[in-house]
């Protein structure tokens, strides 16, 4: 099922309409006042840019698990490539997306419309993911994964989104740096974690719906992964339910959107918090969103650092488990929502014990 042909048919197919309770708002949300961590304020090491910045984050972390990053460093032509590349991936035949098509169980490749994968509230998006991994001996991770999959002209179309996930592995241990200031636990303790990180890049697109106020671009969920960098396009569309209503997040092409994952809750034993947001779609105009998630090296035990348990009475809220095993549970067992963590644990338990 392609939606070059079911965006001109007059109704879109039912296995795309959501539930009246889950549908986009008929009024246009408010916006969410997501606070700008200056980065570049916190990396000077100015004391007041570092509390300023560590104070905010932590606002906001406890709240909603969103807030905006803005002098990140990042070369907005660099920005720009990576938009173009998205565009111009999308806007191939249906034949050539194939190639790089998505296999049952792996969360890599091209997806579209998720028809594989579910059978009713399907996303209005076609998606394109890909591993990156921080690990030297891996320098060229992106870019061998594209001319392997899609044949040797797309090598400088790889070479963009190489350079672009190392920015954004960048940014992720900068932010890092901030939650654990933020947290108390010291600058290193969860950069230190994620420097190895061996991630997932997303390259989201939205067609235009002939019906988008009955269909989701992205359904509402909290990102199972530790952290978020997303860069939306001027169309805009991400929401987050904040204070049990629905919030929109304007579009500001200088400021990447950040938020924390279930892993990163697990991390942070419960004081941050991931939070439920969705993307909506629009009958004029299509949509990309840009989306970076931090994830730990396979190896890492998630396990929150002493200190926040010895703080005070802070029991234990999930067990140690590694990001595999909660990525395998994402892409075999269970659609990604607001209780996966929980669901995990839950399914972590009911498994036969090897003795
Ligand atoms: C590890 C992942 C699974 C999803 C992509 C990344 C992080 C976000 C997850 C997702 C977007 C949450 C909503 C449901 C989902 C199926 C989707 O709409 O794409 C999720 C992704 C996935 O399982 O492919
Ligand atoms: O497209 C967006 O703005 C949000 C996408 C999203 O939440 C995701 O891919 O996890
Ligand atoms: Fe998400």
């Amino acid at each position: 099922m392609s939606f070059s042909i079911i965006q001109h048919q007059a109704h879109i197919p039912p296995q795309f309409i959501w539930p009246d309770h889950e549908r986009p708002c008929a009024e246009a949300p408010p916006p969410l006042d997501v606070p700008p961590i200056d980065l570049a304020g916190f990396m000077s090491g100015d004391p007041e840019a570092v509390a300023n910045a560590a104070r905010l984050i932590d606002q906001a972390c406890r709240r909603h698990g969103f807030f905006l990053v803005v002098n990140h460093g990042i070369d907005a032509d660099l920005i720009a490539r990576v938009h173009s590349s998205t565009d111009l991936f999308f806007s191939m035949p249906v034949a050539e997306k194939e190639k790089a098509m998505r296999k049952p169980g792996d969360h890599c490749g091209y997806a579209s419309s998720f028809t594989g994968r579910f059978s009713s509230k399907l996303p209005w998006k076609e998606t394109l993911s890909f591993r990156y991994s921080a690990d030297p001996n891996l320098p060229d991770i992106v870019q061998t994964y594209f001319s392997q999959t899609m044949g040797e002209d797309y090598s400088a179309f790889g070479r963009v989104l190489q350079e672009y996930c190392e920015a954004m592995s960048g940014v992720c241990l900068k932010v890092m740096e901030v939650l654990g200031v933020s947290l108390g636990v010291g600058a290193d303790c969860f950069r230190d974690f994620f420097v190895g990180n061996e991630s997932i890049m997303r390259l989201n697109y939205y067609p235009p719906c002939q019906q988008p106020e009955v269909a989701l671009g992205t359904g509402p969920h909290c990102d199972p992964t530790s952290l978020t960098i997303l860069h939306q396009d001027q169309v805009g569309g991400l929401e987050v339910y904040v204070d049990q209503k629905w919030h929109s997040i304007t579009s500001n092409p200088h400021a990447f959107v950040v938020n924390i994952g279930d892993t990163f809750m697990a991390l942070s034993n419960g004081i941050y918090k991931g939070c439920l947001h969705r993307a909506v779609v629009n009958s004029a105009a299509a949509r990309r969103s840009i989306a970076f998630f931090l994830c730990p090296k396979t190896d890492k035990v998630v396990s929150p650092p002493q200190q926040l348990l010895s703080q005070g009475n802070n029991p234990r809220l999930y067990p140690d488990f590694t990001w595999p095993a909660l990525l395998e549970f994402t892409q075999k067992h269970y659609r990604s929502d607001m209780k996966t963590l929980d669901a995990f644990v839950a399914w972590l338990n009911q498994r036969p014990t090897l003795n």
